[in-house]
């Protein structure tokens, strides 16, 4: 399947990913568009939406940042490998994690396992325009957030690259326009996964 995800900058290859789930994992920085995408996505392919921060925040009746404020970001990152851990026991899900969320091995593992990751990834300006109004990250509530994205960006870059079995650009698109491409893409590697079992059947 993975000469289909050559137009969409895929770097390495889909083939170790658990695709008999049919759970689709968005990882990458805040503002590379996972929310937004994420639910596009998932009307695209039929498939059930989830937030781990939306779901987190319906668990517990508060926000993100008040989580934080609360109880830390240790809390916050306890909360949300437990989340990720119930919600990876579901199939044919597209998921946007948490920013964080490559943080913890743990994480990481589950993801790598659960389905096909996808790193959805933006320069640090597109970052930065896109998360600049908000106030509901509460890491970037900092004297300088615009560095502190770009700190984030360097020290997470690799744990996404890591994770994901496909990279895509989400700088240059729309959400929607990304999101018909991806759903594009991954419809089409299913139907060439299908014409192998075929032919693998006789
Ligand atoms: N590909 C894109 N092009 C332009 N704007 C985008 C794109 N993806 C997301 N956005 C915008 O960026 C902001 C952050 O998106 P969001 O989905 O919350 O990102 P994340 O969940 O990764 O933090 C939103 O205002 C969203 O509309
Ligand atoms: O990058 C991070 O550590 C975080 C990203 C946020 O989610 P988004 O990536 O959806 O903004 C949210 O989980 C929390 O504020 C921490
Ligand atoms: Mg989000």
């Amino acid at each position: 399947m993975n000469s289909t995800y050559a137009t969409l900058a895929s770097e390495k290859t889909a083939d170790d990913a658990n695709e008999a789930s049919g759970n689709i994992f968005l990882v990458g920085m805040m503002g590379a568009g996972k929310t937004t995408i994420g639910k596009l996505l998932a009307h695209f392919l039929d498939k059930t939406f989830f937030d781990s921060d939306r779901e987190i925040q319906k668990r517990t009746g508060v926000s993100i940042p008040v989580i934080f404020e609360i109880e830390g970001e240790a809390g916050f990152r306890k909360r949300e490998t437990e989340m990720l851990a119930e919600l990876l026991k579901s199939e044919n899900i597209v998921l946007a994690t948490g920013g964080g969320a490559v943080l913890n091995i743990e994480n990481r593992e589950m993801l790598k396992r659960g389905g096909t990751v996808i790193y959805l990834r933006a320069t640090v300006d597109d970052l930065w325009r896109r998360t600049r109004q908000d106030k509901n990250r509460p890491l970037l509530q900092t004297s300088d957030p615009r560095r502190k994205l770009a700190e984030l960006y360097a020290q997470r870059d690799p744990l996404y690259r890591e994770t994901a079995h496909i990279i895509v650009e989400s700088g240059k698109r729309s959400a929607r326009h990304l999101a018909q491409l991806l759903a594009q893409q991954l419809a089409c590697s299913d139907l060439i996964m299908d014409k192998k079992q075929i032919s693998q059947n006789g």
